[in-house]
């Protein structure tokens, strides 16, 4: 179990999250909604150590605190983002951005088993090896980012925006592979999505995001039919009654 408490961040004068709370379960889905502008990515970026947290922030995995470790070292505890816009190395190749996701003390020992792992995962990876990654195509990119963070052998996967300029076809794959990361590998999935019809059909668990607070939260199938959600996420006019 990934356990957030308490967890502010502030720019400067602007405060972006207010004690956000939140548990991640592995062999789940948990997805975070929220408009634009919400604490999303912020929230995420702080799990994962690349902006810093008020005083006062926990975040357990699997018992352990990590909320005042670098980055690196969270990583190494089991934690893996995918950041938003993928993040890949454009001028490396496929072969050498999953060996760069491997570089965890973790991993390290079973670097072959993780791509094969990988690769089956992500079959269409396993003929592209070779390629510069910028040249990928936008889905064929995020199954790298996605390969790429899989290589450090993460007990909790966080992926920002992965539906993010892919088709409504490549999306569904997308979210397919990501049920299967879940269900498979015993993988605890933190998913941020704009998209949050897909989203709630895969999601086990979601928690709503509005200026920075958590303002509801509940299992994805109740969600998914809940007045407020489909007001403000879903983008439908609710028939009273
Ligand atoms: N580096 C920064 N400096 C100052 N303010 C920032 C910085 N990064 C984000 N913010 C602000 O913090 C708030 C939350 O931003 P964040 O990117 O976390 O939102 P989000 O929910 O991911 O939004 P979106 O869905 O549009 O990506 C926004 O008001 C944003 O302008």
């Amino acid at each position: 179990m990934l356990e957030i408490q308490n967890v502010s961040v502030r720019y400067g004068w602007h405060q972006a999250l207010f004690d956000v709370a939140a548990n991640v379960r592995r062999g789940r889905i948990t997805v975070l909604l929220g408009t634009n502008g919400a604490g999303k990515s912020t929230f995420l970026k702080a799990l994962g150590g690349l902006v810093p947290t008020e005083p006062g922030a926990s975040v357990r995995l699997g018992g352990v605190e990590i909320a005042r470790m670098p980055a690196h070292r969270r990583v190494e505890a089991g934690l893996a983002l995918v950041p938003e816009g993928r993040g890949i190395f454009g001028k490396l190749s496929v072969a050498e951005n999953l060996h760069l996701g491997g570089f965890a003390h973790r991993a390290r020992t079973d670097e072959k088993a993780r791509l094969e792992h990988v690769l089956e995962l992500f079959p269409r990876l396993r003929e592209r090896l070779p390629q510069i990654a910028r040249t990928m195509s936008g889905g064929e990119q995020q199954m790298v980012a996605m390969g790429r963070a899989m290589m450090s052998r993460p007990d909790f996967l966080m992926l920002d925006e992965p539906s993010l300029g892919l088709s409504p076809l490549l999306s569904k794959d997308m979210f397919r592979s990501l049920r299967r990361i879940a269900t498979e590998a015993d993988i605890g999935i933190l998913l941020v999505e704009q998209n949050a019809r897909l989203s709630l059909e895969i999601a086990d668990f979601g928690y709503l995001l509005e200026n920075g607070h958590i303002v509801g939260q509940g299992p994805a199938d109740e969600l998914r039919t809940s007045p407020d959600v489909l007001r403000a996420y879903l983008g439908e006019d609710v028939v009273p009654g």
